[in-house]
């Protein structure tokens, strides 16, 4: 049966899952209080609604970076949905089409890019990490191109996994039946075979993960692509303003969902920075502890143009495959056209300031 809330889909899937995947899923880095930390942020604030609006129509639709959604929200990157079920991401991008949102692929998706394609009637955007074997980058750039991905995404907060604790004491490392098949097998065996008290996961970063990468090195992948360019995991108004100058299209305003660098601002609390020193020749993704339909109004007030879902995609996904996903992102839009009608808000454009206030 559906369960009703996002909360109760996370009590499901915490039944479904065994106890290591559950925690490298949900675990953060460090003291993990940052799990908690991006929930704060976003409970600060609260909403202002106008009222005699009609809003006997809400539109909840937008287009980003050319792809068209039904609501300003996207599924996070995230590695290996297998973790969660058998079918993984091809599951996952049959409910983000029907639903009408967003899919980012992780480079370590557990099904192939095509697969996923072959599945998606939605918008994919590809994320990367910069791996040392650059031949690697070039090919899945290639392959995401010629199987219609519409952007990459290429997540700058991770030189190296963080140390998480939870990972750590179960000697978490990916399971031999599953694989980040769009990769070299070679490049990805560290992330197999675990060790007690190390993670594999963090072992196989500092293998593989190019930790000397800059801002110089964004036009090696510009020269290679015409897709727009994402970076993800930016939090300073200073990187912001760099990336703009780099010529990048968007960027996802996230701390990596408290998986990174420990006591990082919260995404919702650098946003508004952010915003100001992009001053709108970029668009803007809010991610982390996105939960509720009011918080993509709150992300859109602050200045957003869309917000992206992670974790609660694979409660959906443990739940019950691509019915549970499908049903996670239902049960956020409907919130959302409701928050849209309750706030005299009837089109994604009429979020503004002044519909927010912190407390
Ligand atoms: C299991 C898991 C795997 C993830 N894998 C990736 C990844 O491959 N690439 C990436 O950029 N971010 C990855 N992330 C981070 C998410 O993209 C996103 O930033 C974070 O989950 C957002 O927070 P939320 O889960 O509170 O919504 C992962 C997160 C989780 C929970
Ligand atoms: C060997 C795979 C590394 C996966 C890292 C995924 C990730 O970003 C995360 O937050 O976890």
């Amino acid at each position: 049966m559906a369960a009703l809330t996002l909360r109760e889909y996370r009590a499901e899937a915490e039944g479904r899952l065994p106890a290591p995947v559950w925690d490298f899923l949900e675990g953060g880095s460090g003291t993990e209080s940052m799990l908690s930390a991006g929930r704060a942020a976003l409970d600060r604030i609260r909403l202002r609604p106008r009222c005699l609006v009609d809003v006997s129509v809400c539109d909840p639709g937008v287009t980003l970076l050319g792809s068209r959604l039904a609501a300003p929200l996207g599924i996070a990157p995230m590695a290996y949905h297998q973790l969660a079920h058998p079918e993984g991401e091809v599951a996952t991008a049959r409910a983000a089409g029907a639903a009408g949102a967003l899919l980012t692929v992780s480079i370590f998706a557990s099904r192939t890019l095509e697969d996923i394609a072959a599945a998606a009637s939605g918008p994919l955007w590809l994320q990367l990490y910069w791996l040392r074997r650059r031949e690697t980058l070039v090919e899945l750039v290639r392959r995401a191109e010629d199987a219609g991905y519409q952007a990459l995404v290429l997540t700058v907060d991770a030189p190296r996994v963080a140390y998480r604790p939870r990972d750590a004491r179960n000697g978490f490392a990916v399971p031999g039946g599953i694989r980040a098949v769009n990769v070299d097998a070679a490049v990805m065996s560290a992330s197999h075979g675990g060790a007690a008290g190390e993670s594999a996961i963090a072992r196989h970063s500092k293998e593989q993960f190019d930790a000397s990468i800059t801002w110089r090195d964004l036009a090696w992948l510009r020269e290679r692509t015409s897709l727009p360019l994402v970076l993800k995991g930016v939090l300073a108004p200073e990187d912001a303003e760099l990336a703009v100058e780099y010529g990048v299209d968007a960027l996802v305003v996230s701390n990596h969902g408290g998986r990174q660098l420990d006591f990082a601002i919260p995404a919702a609390d650098a946003l508004p920075e952010i915003v100001d020193a992009v001053g709108g020749r970029c668009r803007l993704i809010l991610d982390g502890s996105i939960r509720y339909g009011a918080d993509i109004a709150k992300a859109l007030c602050l200045g957003a143009d869309a917000v992206f879902v992670g974790r609660p995609a694979l409660w959906g996904l443990a739940h019950s495959g691509s019915a549970g996903v499908a049903d996670v992102l239902r049960v956020l839009l409907d919130e959302f056209e409701e928050v849209m009608a309750l706030m005299g808000a009837p089109r994604v454009g009429d979020f503004g300031n002044s519909g927010i206030v912190h407390h």
